[in-house]
């Protein structure tokens, strides 16, 4: 990918959406479209976005029992995403059957550990492993399912892609030098996770909230 940013449509109107979309195109690689965006404007959405040309990320995060989280894999194959998502957490047989019900022009990467997370609530949920072990353990069982990739933070890129050669890797959770986390909690530049071996760069509200968003697309472009 030339281009590795993948902006976030994380906006409720669907205008609001392809006007972003349409400004920000020369400095992006493609759009995500995630739960806000999907649950609100579904297929007819998907079909607007599609028509800048641009490649499509759902970013659904499927996690279900394996037969429904097959059936879902089926009834978007029509939309052709270039990237879906899916929990790692979901188990190998829900990954394996993903993959298996993908299109073959479709990549599917396994969520790992949320980026809005930090050691302190996963232990709340009863995990002791650190986040690194805990991404690295969740990344190598979405390998051995057969994924194309995984999404993780740019605090563990570096260690997934040393483990996982020729993995696909997603990073949300990117922010330019001195900007507001919000309620992200691992955080790097975009500069430091291309570097560390990201593939995929999905920028949110760093671009979308800006004044220009044109221009804070430009900027980061012009960084990497
Ligand atoms: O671990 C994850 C997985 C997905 N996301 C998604 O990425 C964007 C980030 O938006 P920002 O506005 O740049 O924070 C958002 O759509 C999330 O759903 C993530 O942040 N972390």
């Amino acid at each position: 990918m030339s281009n590795p940013i993948f902006l976030a449509l994380d906006v409720p109107r669907l205008r609001d959406a392809v006007a972003l979309a349409e400004n920000a195109k020369a400095h992006i690689g493609g759009v995500k479209l995630g739960l806000e965006f999907f649950n609100a404007h579904g297929a007819h959405g998907v079909h607007m976005l599609a028509q800048l040309g641009l490649p499509i990320f759902l970013d659904l995060k499927l996690h279900d029992i394996p037969n429904t989280v097959a059936g879902a894999m089926q009834a978007i194959h029509v939309l052709e995403p270039a990237i879906v998502t899916v929990h790692a957490c979901g188990g190998r047989a829900m990954m394996e059957d993903a993959k298996a019900a993908a299109g073959e022009n479709t990549k599917v990467v396994a969520v790992t550990m949320l980026t809005s997370l930090d050691e302190r609530d996963i232990q709340e949920m009863g995990i002791s492993d650190s986040p690194s072990d805990h991404v690295l353990r969740l990344a190598e069982l979405a390998h051995r399912a057969g994924l194309d990739g995984a999404v993780c933070s740019g605090h563990e890129i570096k260690s997934v892609h040393n483990q996982w050669k020729d993995g696909f890797f997603v990073v949300p959770g990117l922010r330019p030098e001195g900007g507001a986390s919000g309620d992200q909690k691992r955080v790097v530049t975009p500069r430091q996770a291309r570097d560390d071996g990201a593939s995929v760069l999905v920028i949110g509200r760093p671009i979308s909230r800006a004044e220009d968003p044109a221009e804070a697309a430009r900027a980061i472009e012009a960084t990497l």
